[in-house]
């Protein structure tokens, strides 16, 4: 069995959590509040800021040419294909980039961002792949999930979004990042395995909690 399917076997329960999610269900069946949906757009613009850094980290640090120019696709698909996806809804809502950029970070944002970004900074490549693949690979899972189970029709005011996350394109990017930490626990040792487990599993688990803040339209308490 591969690494990665060990760990997302180890996942499961917070990976169905997910799954079960009333905003990810609302998102699905298109039910979710308009305000909720905003509230994360705006976070989630600041998460894939973010997530860009440590893609171009992940470059910066590539052992070889293959490896760097994948990391800089995932960097380009970041900043250009999902960023304009959020630019989009944002005019929806009359939010301009500008506007988005200067949003607030709530306390998951920065706790959940500055989580991946220290292990990118302190590790390797494959630390920063066990990082990311929560988010990379979840979110594919998500959105063919939905793509599956929900409602793709123009009814859906978050069928754009759907179509995005089970979009071949994006499943492929999650599928190298696996690929990569796969060939690095062929050749490690289980320190190496431990820590890349427990970086997936806190990573499921931010996940978790990014729906639940933009559910609850989490707020600084003072
Ligand atoms: C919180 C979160 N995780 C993963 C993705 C996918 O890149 C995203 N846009 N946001």
């Amino acid at each position: 069995m591969r690494f990665t399917d060990l760990l997302r076997q180890e996942a499961g329960p917070i990976w169905e959590a997910e799954k079960q999610h009333p905003f990810v269900r609302g998102i699905g069946d298109g039910s979710l509040p308009l305000d909720r949906f905003r509230f994360y757009l705006l976070q989630d613009y600041l998460f894939l800021i973010e997530f860009s850094r440590i893609f171009a980290l992940g470059a910066a640090r590539a052992g070889d040419l293959a490896t760097m120019q994948h990391f800089a696709s995932l960097l380009h698909e970041t900043l250009h294909t999902e960023m304009a996806l959020h630019k989009r809804y944002g005019e929806r809502f009359g939010i301009s980039p500008a506007q988005m950029e200067a949003a607030e970070p709530a306390p998951t944002t920065i706790a959940y961002t500055r989580y991946m970004l220290e292990a990118a900074w302190r590790g390797t490549t494959a630390d920063l792949a066990a990082a990311v693949l929560p988010c990379q690979w979840g979110y594919a899972e998500i959105g063919r999930h939905l793509k599956e189970t929900g409602d793709t029709s123009e009814a859906n005011p978050y069928r754009d979004w759907i179509l995005l996350y089970s979009s071949e394109e994006f499943k492929a990017t999650g599928d190298w990042l696996r690929e990569h930490l796969d060939r690095a626990a062929t050749e490690s040792g289980t320190g190496d395995r431990e820590r890349w487990r427990a970086l997936f599993l806190t990573g499921s688990r931010y996940e978790y909690l990014f729906w639940e803040m933009s559910w609850r339209q989490e707020r600084w308490p003072v």
